[in-house]
């Protein structure tokens, strides 16, 4: 039964390190990985391709529908994705995709549409999931809960790095001001706000190495888990 199959949920604002958390741990468990993210802003560049108004909650919804999203593995470790069958993992990682996917996202048709895609994910052996809403809406029931956070300053600092050593060139009060816009609509709007489940355990990484988050979050599984299997 897909209950059986264990999910690790890893919630938090953008700039905590989900995704750099998510995948690392997911790799040592040998488990599958989810970037729940991605579906958003997929939807959100594909609504620039279209011209779709992002103020059209119907075209929104019929757009999510349609929207066919797909993640193909890469040499570098962080996967490509394909939207209609198009690369856009470059477009997908701006600000400006960042901003349309939280504006999408409010939007319950939308969320709606993406809840049985993203439960898809739950295959043997086991999940990681990384968004806003793992731990409270999409997999409520998972054995292992994180809130990943950090200051908002460093998650700025943290995401003008990685823009920069891709050649976007964004100044850091500018990030800082959307970062700080994105967390407060994330958090703000009622359907699926970003919170942390109650039975979520919160690991803040202000200041803290990668590697020893990853070592923080893997200490929450028994160690039965901990045995790397290759993910199917
Ligand atoms: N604990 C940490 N310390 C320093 N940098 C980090 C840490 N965690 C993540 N990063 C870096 O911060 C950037 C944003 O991380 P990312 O995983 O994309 O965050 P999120 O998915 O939460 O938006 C990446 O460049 C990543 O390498
Ligand atoms: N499970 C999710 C995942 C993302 N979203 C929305 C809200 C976020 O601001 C955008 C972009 O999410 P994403 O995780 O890719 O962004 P960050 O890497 O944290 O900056 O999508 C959501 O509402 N629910």
């Amino acid at each position: 039964m897909n209950s059986m199959i264990p999910v690790l949920t890893i919630d938090g604002p953008s700039g905590s390190g989900k995704g750099t958390i998510s995948r690392l741990v997911a790799a040592r468990l040998g488990w599958h990985f989810l970037d729940s993210g991605a579906l958003y802003r997929a939807v959100g560049v594909a609504a620039g391709w279209e011209d779709v108004d992002l103020a059209d909650p119907d075209a929104l919804q019929r757009l999510a529908e349609r929207t066919v999203v797909g993640f193909r593995d890469s040499p570098d470790g962080e996967p490509r994705v394909l939207v209609d069958g198009v690369d856009a993992t470059d477009e997908l990682r701006t600000e400006t995709a960042g901003a349309a996917a939280s504006a999408i996202a409010a939007n319950p048709g939308v969320r709606a549409v993406l809840v049985e895609r993203q439960r898809a994910f739950r295959r043997a052996p086991g999940l990681v999931a990384d968004g806003r809403d793992m731990g409270t809406v999409i997999f409520p029931d998972a054995p292992y809960k994180v809130f990943l956070t950090a200051g908002a300053e460093e998650r700025a600092r943290r995401r003008h790095k990685q823009l920069s050593e891709k050649g976007l060139e964004v100044t850091l009060d500018s990030l800082l001001r959307e970062i700080l816009a994105r967390d407060a609509r994330d958090a703000q709007r009622s359907v699926a706000p970003l919170k942390p489940a109650e039975d979520a355990v919160t690991v803040d990484s202000t200041g803290v190495p990668i590697d020893a988050v990853v070592e923080r979050v893997l200490s929450l599984l028994p160690d039965s888990l901990r045995q790397a299997s290759p993910a199917r």
